[in-house]
């Protein structure tokens, strides 16, 4: 069993089992007939993956590594907020008729800032830090910039990322307010497990482990059964993740640099609803 198999279904069964319902409140999201999209959700998550272990994919049903990792470069190699830059249409219900995602994600990542070595975003100055203050406790980015919420779409939902070099390897902290655990758990920790390879190989140290917390981790109503399926599913061992050597920048590496190596992994769920 992959180690990310058996923290998704222990996740999953504590957020069944011992979470708090949101029926009888009002909500926000909606499916799109219109009815309130109503979760069960659990506060205060906190996931450890050791990445030096094993890539933590799930294998109870496919994560597609081509369209995460696409996404993650979206946001943090092309810093766009434009869905035209982007492959899949998974933030189609979230653009404006521009393509637009307002002043979210990407394009708080690509805003520089001003330190005494000059200028840089907060990617540059995070890989400027591995290189060469790679000690610091100061390496980290943050997207949820409150003057700019009201020019967001969606609010950044995994906002800030805190990068720590322990040794000769690098782990990182990521902070994601809310996750919608069906949809989304494991296609963001997959997409900040690669990230962190990438920074890890292009600063020349080994990965450690991804910490991920997250403030309110909820299965939306319409989920609960397919949850409840899933996780009775057989699971089968990690995955390898290869990386193409020979990339040294981050700015070059494409999804064609990653592949799985043996993914065997369940069913796909096909058409999953996702609340807007
Ligand atoms: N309710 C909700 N859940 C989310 O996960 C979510 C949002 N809203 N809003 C913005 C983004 C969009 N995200 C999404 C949306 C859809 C998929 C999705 O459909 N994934 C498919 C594979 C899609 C593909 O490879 O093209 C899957 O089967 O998991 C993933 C992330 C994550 N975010
Ligand atoms: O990367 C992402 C982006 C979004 N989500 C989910 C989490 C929530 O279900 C919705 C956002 O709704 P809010 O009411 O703003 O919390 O999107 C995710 O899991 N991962």
């Amino acid at each position: 069993m992959s180690i990310a198999d058996k923290i998704f279904i222990d996740m999953c069964r504590d957020i069944i089992d011992n979470g708090y319902s949101s029926q009888g409140q009002e909500v926000r999201p909606r499916w799109n007939d219109g009815t309130p999209a109503h979760t069960i959700k659990r506060f205060g998550i906190v996931n450890r993956y050791n990445l030096a272990k094993e890539f933590p994919v799930i294998t109870l049903r496919p994560t597609y590594l081509k369209s995460a990792v696409d996404e993650i470069l979206w946001i943090w190699q092309r810093k766009s907020n434009n869905i035209h830059d982007l492959k899949s249409k998974i933030w189609d219900s979230w653009a404006d008729e521009n393509g637009s995602i307002g002043k979210a994600y990407g394009y708080q990542l690509g805003i520089k800032h001003k330190y005494s070595e000059g200028e840089f975003d907060q990617v540059d100055r995070v890989l400027y830090d591995l290189k060469n203050n790679p000690s610091s406790r100061r390496i980290m980015t943050n997207i949820y910039n409150h003057q700019d919420l009201h020019e967001m779409n969606l609010y950044p939902c995994a906002y800030s990322v805190t990068f720590n070099v322990t040794g000769n390897k690098l782990n990182a902290i990521l902070n994601q307010r809310s996750n919608d655990v069906l949809v989304a758990n494991n296609w963001n920790v997959v997409q900040y497990a690669v990230l962190v390879h990438m920074f890890a190989q292009v600063s020349g140290l080994e990965v450690g482990e991804l910490v991920h917390v997250i403030a309110d981790a909820h299965i939306y109503d319409r989920h609960i059964p397919l949850v409840e399926e899933l996780i009775t599913r057989e699971s089968y061992d990690a995955p390898k993740l290869i990386i193409n050597p020979d990339v040294k920048d981050f700015y070059d590496f494409t999804t064609d640099d990653f592949k799985l190596e043996n993914y065997k992994k369940g069913e796909q769920i096909k058409n999953i609803q996702v609340a807007v």
